[in-house]
């Protein structure tokens, strides 16, 4: 079988006091698209900065195709395309300027595919860099990140500055299009709808720490909400893996993480109850900011009663 494309080991990263990543583990298998998802300063640009050896870790260990970027970090770079959140380019210099400026460095450049990638974007090619909008400039980037082939690609909120056609073209087409070549594709992101369409496998980091990483089918068939009446919380325990419970009026509303253990019990017990499926931003919300103390709008105790 061959080496995963890229292995986080307990990956822990400190900043003075601020513990930012702790016991962060990942395995992302050769061809996956694979997203990081987590709210503002969760850790996700610290994850991919010590995994292209741009910082190294406190502890714990990172390989990425095969390298240890701690220790060989022009490889890594060489390797990985990369698109960072912050677009610094040479701003005198033009697309096809940047172009064979880029190509000299990278013994992979295919510059076929950086030409049909300019052309795909739209972009002008003898205008000057500092003169191109922030969507431009990103799709720039992309096509810096991309033209060399490299096997793995990590983009760091790859769609921010794109209008909504230009990120629905980066998503259907180059990823599918980064997914046939059977690239391995790691990427940050905040629009959960996009990264649904795409992403095979998804790690979702909260406060440095991985709450749940799973293939994006897996998360779908384990996360479910489930609506049943308040009062059978009475006869039932609480889900061992219980995200959010929130009372509706007369009803309980549960989002758990293992569904088909507890609609097994349920239905053990003949308590009807209604399942509704979860997209990808709601099972992430109830992983993030769900609330599980128990029965936030009842006045009985938290506690459920056990069968
Ligand atoms: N070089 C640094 N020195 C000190 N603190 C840092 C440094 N880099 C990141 N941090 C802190 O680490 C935390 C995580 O930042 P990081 O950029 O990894 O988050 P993120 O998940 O990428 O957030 P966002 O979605 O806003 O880009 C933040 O609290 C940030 O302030």
């Amino acid at each position: 079988m061959s080496e995963p494309a890229i292995i986080l080991d307990k990956l822990a990263k400190t900043f003075g006091s601020n513990e930012v990543l702790s016991d962060v583990s990942l395995t992302i298998a050769p061809g996956q698209t694979f997203a990081l998802l987590g709210r503002n300063g969760a850790g996700k640009t610290t994850t991919i900065r010590i995994l292209l050896g741009l910082i190294g870790a406190t502890s714990g260990t990172a390989r990425i195709g095969g390298l240890d970027p701690a220790q060989r970090p022009l490889e890594v770079r060489g390797k990985v395309g990369y698109l960072g959140e912050d677009q610094t380019m040479y701003p005198w210099m033009t697309p096809i300027e940047l172009c064979r400026f880029l190509a000299s460095f990278y013994p992979t450049w295919d510059a076929a595919w950086a030409d049909q990638l300019l052309n795909r974007f739209e972009l002008p090619r003898h205008a000057r860099i500092g003169k191109l909008s922030k969507g431009q400039t990103v799709k720039l980037g992309l096509v810096a990140a991309l033209a060399h082939r490299p096997s793995i690609v990590i983009l760091d909120d790859p769609a921010m500055g794109l209008d909504p056609v230009a990120r629905k073209e980066f998503n259907r087409h180059l990823v599918e299009h980064l997914q046939a070549e059977g690239s391995t594709v790691l990427y940050s992101s905040h629009l959960l709808d996009e990264v649904e369409a795409v992403a095979d496998g998804i790690a979702i980091l909260d406060r440095g720490q991985i709450v749940r990483s799973a293939g994006t089918d897996r998360l779908r068939d384990d996360i479910k909400r489930i609506v049943l009446p308040w009062d059978a919380l009475a006869e039932i325990s609480r889900p061992e893996q219980l995200l959010d419970l929130r009372r509706h009026e007369d009803r309980a509303v549960f989002v758990v993480a293992d569904a088909s253990t507890y609609l097994g019990q349920l239905d053990a017990r003949q308590i009807e109850y209604d399942v509704v499926d979860l997209g990808l931003d709601e099972i992430f919300e109830a992983y993030v900011i769900g609330r599980t103390e128990g029965r936030p709008d009842a006045s009985t105790p938290a506690e459920p009663v056990s069968v």
